[in-house]
């Protein structure tokens, strides 16, 4: 079939050939197979949705909670007032404090998991865009050029007034506007990269036609490459290998997923868990080929991410009866069929936004550890972006693994590791405030004001006009800090709202982003016809089979797959405490493979 990826109808050959000419049918137009209703979940994404088969597949767009809210020409809106908003790292400085606090509950397990899930629906694309191909917006050329959206810095910075630099780089988000897909006075819409639903896409397809070099086509089996006994993501075959020959190159194999450390790690992570499941389901069922392999395994797979995320996972952010009472998870382990044909599988602009609030949770000094759990130094994370190849060598991965469950979390507060706010992207630029990009992003993004956001998660029960009736919501001095850089309450940006809410012991996370993630899951559930509850899904679980998947766990991965993990706390996404100590693997549950046994193997 051949698709207009925009609008997700059938395209004809006279369209085809038009984006051809332009040399942009590789996003405008999706080619897939027919759908088949009782087949596997397809790894681009196509068919989950029988009816609107691009729905939630890679290169489609995004839909909005609310309305867009730009000036003319698609630019950001202005103030009430007239005017254009404060320069974003002037807001960023005022709002957000730069320190190096930590968590009391969380480990930095949580952190990496969240960018990893995160990378799972949405895609950072952007961050090529203004690193590779368009450099120049801090140059002169890039005033006059549309495409560039640099963030000047303020005069008396307190950072930069004297270091020389006087703008970061950035450009305004790719959209099928901005690509030629989509006609330019239609409101800018982005492209999502990669697939929607939750099924680990950043190892199944993490770039078309990743899937087919990536598969060992043996025993169900992703290629690994093996450095120094542990197994890596690889394509490698006879004549290419990624991390052996290659170990210095940047773009290291354009076929293994290279990203921002968390995902490096957990895409890692979840590679070698599809081989652990793969090699157990060929011990049980010496007769099944590598395709029923394979794709038993994946299933297996998605279904323990998913089990992690969202029984594991976000009831730490959301609360588990939040969670229940939204219908995003079930509270008995039964079976669900959460699915309708009629919700829209693609993502919200503004959960892709709203977590960017976790940016300010990332600690970014990582502390090594060795096997047996003994400190021996900090690494700077943004060292580690795009740069997957060296977890390989000298027993990075082990003792980031070790790392991730010991350290806790930076703090869930309004501060901001330093690094994050000055040196972002590593050595990958000479700075790069984040923070100062994520704020930036949401007048581009022509994201509506932070006040109809509230009115939105109020369900429109509780009026937003002044900035006194945040009260409820923010402390007094944080109201005063709007006010201090806001002229009108209608002003306040999302971001700049969201880091101003309180936090507190049963709210972990701002109340707007945890509104945000919830509207967002509520719908990714039940639009994911193969999701992994349904009794009814094709290849569904057996009740005895999904009992199993109910014990998947962090720490049951780790213990499985980690390097040298023989010890662990049971709950990997919070800090060791007394009533979370660490205990052998041999005590974390983990899932029983003989419930896939295959009867029919054993007439062989
Ligand atoms: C040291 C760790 C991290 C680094 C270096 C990092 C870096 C970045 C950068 C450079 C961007 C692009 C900014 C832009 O172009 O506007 C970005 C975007 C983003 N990051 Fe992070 N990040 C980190 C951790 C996290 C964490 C823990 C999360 C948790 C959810 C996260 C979620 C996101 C999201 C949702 C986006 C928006 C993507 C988009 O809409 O294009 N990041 N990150
Ligand atoms: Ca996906």
């Amino acid at each position: 079939e051949t698709y207009n990826t925009y609008y997700g109808t059938p395209a004809d050959s006279k369209e085809v050939a038009k984006f051809q000419a332009k040399n942009i049918s590789h996003i405008c137009i999706s080619n897939f197979k027919p759908c088949d209703e009782n087949e596997w979940s397809r790894v681009d994404g196509s068919c989950n949705n029988l009816e609107n088969p691009t729905h939630g597949m890679y290169h489609t767009p995004m839909w909005r909670m609310l309305p867009a809210y730009y000036s003319a020409d698609y630019e950001p809106r202005k103030t009430k007032s007239g005017k254009d908003f404060p320069l974003a790292r002037y807001l960023r400085l005022m709002l957000m404090k730069v320190g190096d606090s930590i968590s009391e509950v969380f480990a930095t397990s949580l952190s990496y998991f969240a960018e990893f899930a995160f990378g799972d629906v949405g895609s950072v694309h952007d961050i090529r865009l203004y690193l590779r191909t368009i450099t120049h917006c801090c140059k002169p050329e890039g005033l006059t050029d549309k495409r560039c959206t640099p963030n000047f810095i303020p005069e008396n910075d307190n950072v930069h007034r004297f270091s020389g630099i006087k703008c970061h780089n950035l450009t305004r988000p790719l959209s099928f506007q901005s690509t030629g897909c989509a006609p330019t006075n239609t409101v800018p819409e982005r492209i999502n990269f990669v697939t929607t639903f939750f099924d680990i896409s950043n190892v199944y397809y993490h770039a078309a036609g990743s899937i087919e070099q990536n598969r060992a086509y043996e025993g169900g089996r992703l290629k690994v490459e093996v450095v120094n006994g542990g197994s890596f993501p690889s394509d490698a075959n006879e004549t290419t290998t990624c991390f052996l020959k290659d170990a210095v190159a940047t773009d290291c194999a354009r076929n293994v997923p290279n990203g921002l450390l968390g995902t490096n790690l957990f895409s890692t992570y979840f590679w070698r868990l599809h081989n652990y499941i793969a090699d157990a389901l060929v011990l049980l069922n010496p007769c099944w080929d590598d395709e029923t392999v394979f794709n038993n395994a994946k299933d297996i797979n998605i279904a323990w991410y998913k089990q992690v995320l969202m029984y594991e996972f976000y009831p730490l952010m959301l609360g588990r009866e939040n969670m229940i009472n939204n219908n995003i998870i079930g509270c008995d382990g039964d079976f669900r069929d959460p699915y309708d044909k009629n919700v829209d599988s693609n993502l919200a602009m503004e959960f892709a936004y709203a977590l960017r609030w976790f940016h300010s949770t990332q600690d970014a000094r990582q502390e090594m550890y060795d096997k047996n759990d003994k400190f021996i130094n900090t690494q700077a994370v943004v060292n580690y972006s795009l740069r997957v190849q060296d977890l390989a060598f000298h027993d990075t991965l082990l003792q980031m693994t070790h790392g991730i469950y010991m350290q806790p979390a930076g703090g869930f507060d309004d501060t901001v590791h330093p690094d994050i706010a000055d040196s972002g992207l590593g050595r990958l630029a000479k700075a790069f405030d984040i923070l100062t990009a994520d704020l930036a992003r949401g007048r581009y993004f022509g994201l509506a004001p932070y006040m109809k956001y509230r009115d939105y998660c109020s369900d429109y029960t509780i009026s937003h006009e002044k900035f006194e009736d945040l009260s409820y919501i923010m402390k007094p001095n944080k109201i005063d800090e709007l006010k201090r850089v806001y002229e009108n309450p209608e002003d306040i940006e999302l971001m700049a709202g969201m880091w101003a809410e309180d936090i507190g012991e049963n709210n972990p996370i701002p109340p707007t982003v945890a509104c945000i993630l919830s509207k967002q899951l509520q719908r990714s559930v039940a639009s994911d016809r193969h999701w992994y509850e349904r009794p009814n899904r094709p290849h569904a679980f057996t009740a005895d089979q999904l009992q199993e998947v109910r014990k998947a766990t962090l720490a049951g991965m780790l213990c499985a797959i980690g390097d040298e993990v023989s010890m662990i706390q049971p709950q990997a996404f919070l800090r060791i405490s007394e009533s979370n100590y660490k205990v052998s693997c041999d005590e974390i549950p983990t899932i029983d493979f003989t419930y896939w046994k295959d009867d029919s193997c054993d007439a062989y």
